[in-house]
């Protein structure tokens, strides 16, 4: 079993005992269930440099990457630094995060928050809705092209963009939704934690122009965004460049800062 199975198996376990504590029709009825979503693609669209900052305490690859933090103050800092968006790291047995830290988040910025979480289940993105999120991600690694069908369509019927997550060429063109506005292409492997950023340049020519693409893992300097804008991308999912300082607010607005020139 390679990690990301693992993962997915945990996840699996957690879903259904969830279920079984709370409905869908009672996370139907929470007081967020009801608002309206800001637009993270959109706002990937529109900024000079679209930068989704990340909530990450620890990985799988990296073990710890800064425990001492507030949530809500990193939250703040990313707004400030003028973020397009903030992604919360969900899962708790192997990044060290929950749906309080989405919670929690949401409660302090307006910024498109988007739950990063391993998705199985329809059940999860009713649950992001509930706790504040503005947009999914979905893996294809762990999903089947059906699968990836009906999720996306729950999420975008509840206003929830979809950030559609793949590793390389076969990934991508067996999980082309229509309607899906991101495509994310994750540089690390997540089953070897290789990271590799001429994957975001090697699957650029084959996104369709009608989404919005993302590069995500392993960007710790400005010169890798400056050089990937050159293939496309409008989106860079940041985590641990911005984590592992002690003020991630700062080291997100100096690196946005330096973009912007
Ligand atoms: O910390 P990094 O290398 O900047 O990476 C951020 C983000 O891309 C990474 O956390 C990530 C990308 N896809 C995921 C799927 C699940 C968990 C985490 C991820």
């Amino acid at each position: 079993m390679d990690i990301l199975e693992k993962i997915v198996a945990d996840k699996r376990r957690e879903v259904a005992l969830k279920k079984q504590l709370i409905s869908t029709s009672s996370l139907e009825n929470y007081p967020l269930f009801e608002r309206e979503s800001p637009s993270l693609s959109a706002n990937l669209r529109q900024a000079r440099a679209g930068i989704i900052a990340e909530h990450k305490r620890r990985s799988p690859s990296k073990s710890v990457i800064n425990n001492g933090l507030d949530v809500y103050k990193v939250a703040i800092g990313y707004q400030k630094a003028g973020a397009s968006g903030m992604s919360v790291l969900t899962d708790g047995k192997y990044f060290g995060g929950s749906l309080d830290d989405l919670l929690l988040a949401r409660s302090v910025v307006d910024l498109p928050l988007l739950r990063k979480d391993f998705t199985v289940d329809e059940y999860q993105i009713i649950e992001a809705k509930a706790y504040g999120a503005d947009a999914i991600l979905l893996i294809a690694a762990v999903l089947k092209p059906a699968e990836i069908r009906t999720f996306s369509e729950l999420a975008i019927n509840l206003g929830l963009e979809v950030l559609l997550e793949v590793h390389n060429l076969e990934e991508l063109n067996n999980s082309l939704v229509p309607g899906i506005q991101m495509l994310g292409v994750n540089n690390r492997n997540l089953k070897t934690f290789e990271v590799d950023l001429e994957t975001s340049r090697q699957l650029s020519g084959h996104i369709p122009d009608s989404m919005v693409k993302v590069s995500e893992s392993g960007i710790s300097n400005t010169d890798a965004i400056l050089n990937l804008q050159g293939f496309g991308y409008q989106g860079f999912l940041v985590g641990e460049h911005f984590m592992k300082s002690g003020d991630p607010g700062k080291s997100a607005e100096e690196f946005i800062q330096n973009i912007r020139g």
